[in-house]
């Protein structure tokens, strides 16, 4: 089974690294860029052939969606002779409904899939959902493709903009706080790197605390926070900040935004 990732950008990359990573074959993977210096870039990165879009529709079995949505019914118009209801097509975009691509390639089966950038290292967080002619097969071969970069979980399509506020998103969220811990740690006194250090190492191992002990992170947090003690007071502060509410609006905006870029590529 061939797969073309069509758009290769920051994301498009990385899914195109994980499918070789994972171990299939180059022959086996396309890559389609509109800039021709790029398409150049990774032929030499990843030893891949450079292909039009059209010839990529036209060869692969899976044609993996990597535009912006903006740009998303562009690249459908150039393709759209060579996708067949044998191909699946597989939609990275944020906010676009599987009916965007029905509308405009009939009967063919599409397979949502939001996923994030922790991909780079086989730590993807990968939610799919399936069009209305995607059959269990199309989302098992959908699955495939991203298992080896990471967890996967199926959800309903109308939980898609909620999971891309939150799980698509979500890196950059905790980027920021670790870069607003960093900025706070050099504020305190300590050379950036120990300062850098210290934040990324925290953010690391509690990280995994979390996903291995399968305790509540309000527990967690509670075992950090000794009576009278120093977490008490920095909590304190961020309470006061807002802290809550700030990721309670942020989730709400990022939510809308997705479903106001669905609006205007009607
Ligand atoms: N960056 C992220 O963390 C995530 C991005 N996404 C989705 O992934 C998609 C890509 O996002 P990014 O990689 O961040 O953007 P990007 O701008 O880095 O990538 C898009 C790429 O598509 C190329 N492109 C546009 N039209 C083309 C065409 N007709 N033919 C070939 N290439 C074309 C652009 O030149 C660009 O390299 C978006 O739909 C976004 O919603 C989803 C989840 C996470
Ligand atoms: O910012 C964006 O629109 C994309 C979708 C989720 C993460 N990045």
């Amino acid at each position: 089974m061939s797969v073309a990732v069509m758009g290769t950008g920051k994301l498009g990359e990385l899914v195109l690294a994980g499918l070789l990573r994972s171990g299939r074959p180059v022959d086996q993977v396309l890559a389609t860029a509109r800039r021709p210096e790029r398409a150049a870039e990774l032929a030499e990165r990843y030893g891949i052939r450079p292909v039009s879009n059209e010839s990529a529709a036209a060869q692969a079995d899976v044609l993996v969606v990597g535009v912006k949505p903006q740009d998303a019914g562009k690249l459908l118009d150039e393709v759209r002779g060579q996708v067949t209801a044998a191909k699946l097509v597989v939609s990275l975009c944020a906010g676009l409904p599987t009916s965007f691509f029905a509308e405009r390639l009939p009967d063919v089966p599409v397979v949502r899939v939001m996923t994030n950038t922790p991909a780079l290292v086989d730590q993807a967080m990968s939610v799919l959902s399936p069009g209305a002619h995607a059959t269990e097969e199309h989302m098992a071969t959908a699955e495939q493709l991203f298992q080896p970069i990471g967890r996967t979980l199926r959800v309903p399509e109308y939980q898609q903009d909620a999971v891309t506020a939150l799980s698509g998103s979500g890196p950059a969220y905790l980027y920021l706080v670790v870069e607003a811990m960093v900025e706070a740690g050099v504020l305190l006194g300590l050379p950036r790197t120990v300062a850098h250090d210290l934040a990324v190492q925290t953010a690391v191992g509690s990280a995994v605390m979390l996903r291995d002990s399968g305790e509540h992170p309000a527990l967690l947090r509670e075992s950090v926070t000794s009576p009278g003690g120093t977490t008490a007071a920095a909590l304190r502060e961020l309470e006061a900040g807002g802290v809550r509410t700030a990721f309670l609006n942020a989730l709400e905006a990022a939510r809308d935004r997705a479903r106001s870029i669905a609006a205007s590529t009607k």
